[in-house]
């Protein structure tokens, strides 16, 4: 009998131990899947779906899904990217805590899985930590003051004009309609303007005849700017990185080896893109070194950065040839989408409002004739419509941002435990700001589906009434955007010169309200197209 027991035992005993692994082996990924969840679990949010999260949310509701949580969550609210938890803060006087009050504990971004695998996305100032960032911030903060500003209004104005020369041409490529993509139009004339004042050189995106190797390099740049998506459509590794961090670096390392593979064609580009940021470096480099770069005259940041690195052995330390080449590159991740949507969405609203367009076109004129280019002064000062409220803002503009908000989530991670809107948040916490949401709130803006740049008077009472940062377009605290006067100089001297040439009105050929997509910024999914109408002069 016992004979027999043991001998039963010892046949169950591969399963048990079979069984036994699998229940360990499962205890381990609860453990690791929802160890992060565990810790802000306390924060309201709707259930999450095993391993995808809210992703199917994102998908079905675009970025209005965080407006919809928010008005059923309230202000702080749990949001599952895959199997990342995000606290997301939707309101005003917690963004305050957040980018001001409680820096010192949240002083940093959260890495996004779609930026994880790419050192040239990584070592710009945007995803750079602690020391270091502060360092480099301080180091470069000065070619982004007003002064330095004021010197780069000739050198847009260029290619703001070059632009302008181009509308009746792309008007043509549509013989039946006249239609120009105003979109693409935008994105040329940003991107531009970044390759002179970051590069020193002229991409040429908007000469008639010119392409070639710049074209490409850009055509690169998009590619590998719009494959950082934030859902499951991304390149296989990166969406597994949302759902299983642990798995997307070995994940990547066997995909971008095999032909084909989304992954493959983004570590291409991404080598690509790299090598020709680094030969731009490097020539750079040797003509400073034989003293051919007309020294002492570039205005682009990239000379600026290389004088900072020579002048002394900490900074050479700090701004490592790889970290020259990131910060040269973010200049045209940060600054040419964002500030190309900023112009076309306000250009589109523009076209949909001819009260508002009858003003902005007294204010032109009323400037002086057409062709005259203002000074940084005159931005400042002599377009009260457009730029009514002081300092950076601008009234149309601000409006424009607020009514569409191109980076309508902002974000930040924890680097000790914190306390906010009644919540304890530990260490790690991925807490994003939701600016796309503070835009849309009743409370703050009265009637918010209507474009109404009088919202923003200083002298109107919403306006008085509102709290300071309601309106982030461009984040808040010492983390908020370093580009901020650049992209508002753009944007500005741009309308100037479009509305002293222009009007335009939206094409009944393009879908209305437009469609929006949300990658790592926000960008109309099918482009902005208007018809433009050449002023007559007199
Ligand atoms: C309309 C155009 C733009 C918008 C709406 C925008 C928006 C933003 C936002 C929301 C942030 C995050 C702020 C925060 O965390 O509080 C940011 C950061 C940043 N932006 Fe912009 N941006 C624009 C144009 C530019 C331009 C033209 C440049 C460069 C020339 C630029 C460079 C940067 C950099 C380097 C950071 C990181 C700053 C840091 O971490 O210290 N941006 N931007």
């Amino acid at each position: 009998m016992e004979m027999a027991g043991v001998a039963g035992t010892e046949a169950w005993l591969p399963y048990a131990t079979t069984v036994a692994s699998c229940a360990v082996g499962m205890v381990f990924f609860l453990l690791y899947f929802y160890s992060p969840h565990w810790g802000v679990r306390g924060v309201p949010g709707p259930p999450a779906l095993p391993v995808v999260g809210h992703l199917p949310l994102l998908a079905w509701y675009g970025p209005d899904v965080f407006c919809l949580l928010a008005k059923k969550y309230g202000p702080i609210f749990r949001f599952h990217l895959g199997r990342q938890p995000l606290v997301i803060v939707a309101d005003p006087e917690l963004c305050r805590e957040v980018g001001v009050r409680q820096f010192k504990s949240i002083p940093n971004r959260s890495l996004p899985a779609p930026i994880a695998g790419s050192p040239l996305h990584q070592k710009g100032l945007f995803f750079t930590r602690d020391e270091r960032w502060s360092a480099m911030r301080n180091t470069i903060i000065s070619l982004y003051q007003p002064s330095h500003l004021a010197g780069l209004v000739p050198t847009m104005q260029r290619c703001i004009e070059r632009s302008a020369d181009a509308i009746p041409a792309a008007a043509a490529v549509h013989q039946e309609h006249g239609d120009v993509d105003f979109s693409d139009l935008s994105l040329k004339l940003a991107t531009d303007v970044i390759g002179q004042t970051a590069f020193g050189v002229d991409f040429g995106l908007t000469a008639s005849g010119r392409g070639g190797e710049a074209a490409e390099f850009i055509r690169e740049h998009v590619h590998s700017t719009t494959s950082l998506k934030m859902d499951l459509s991304a390149p296989l590794s990166v969406a597994l990185g949302l759902v299983a961090p642990a798995l997307q670096g070995p994940a990547r390392r066997l995909l971008r080896r095999v032909p084909g593979t989304a992954d493959w064609r983004v570590a291409r580009t991404n080598e690509r893109l790299r090598a020709r940021v680094d030969e731009i470096v490097a020539a750079r480099g040797r003509d400073r070194s034989r003293g051919r770069d007309g020294e002492g005259k570039r205005r682009d940041f990239l000379s600026a950065v290389l004088d900072a690195r020579g002048r002394s052995a900490a900074l050479r330390e700090l701004l490592t040839p790889d970290h020259v080449s990131a910060l040269t590159y973010e200049h045209l991740l940060a600054g040419s989408a964002t500030t190309a949507f900023t112009l076309s969405s306000t250009v589109y609203l523009v076209a949909g409002h001819p009260e508002v367009e009858a003003k902005l076109l007294a204010e032109v004129d009323g400037f002086g004739p057409r062709g005259a280019v203002p000074t940084a002064d005159d931005l400042q000062h002599r377009f009260p419509y457009l730029d009514q409220a002081s300092k950076d803002s601008a009234t149309i503009i601000k409006e424009a941002m607020r009514f569409y908000t191109v980076s309508p989530l902002i974000s930040r991670v924890t680097s000790q435990q914190v306390e906010l809107g009644g919540y304890t948040l530990p260490k790690g916490t991925w807490l994003w700001m939701a600016p796309g949401v503070l835009a849309r709130d009743a409370a703050s803006f009265r009637d918010p589906g209507a474009f109404r740049p009088e919202r923003f008077d200083p002298a109107c009472e919403e306006q008085r009434r509102r709290h300071p940062c309601a309106h982030i377009p461009f984040g808040v605290g010492p983390r908020a955007c370093v580009g901020q006067r650049f992209a508002l100089q753009e944007v500005k001297l741009s309308m100037v010169h479009l509305y002293q040439r222009f009007v335009f009105r939206r094409s009944p050929r393009m879908e209305s309200p437009p469609e929006l997509q949300f990658g790592i910024v926000l960008h109309f999914k099918n482009g902005i197209k208007l018809v433009a109408i050449e002023r007559r002069v007199g």
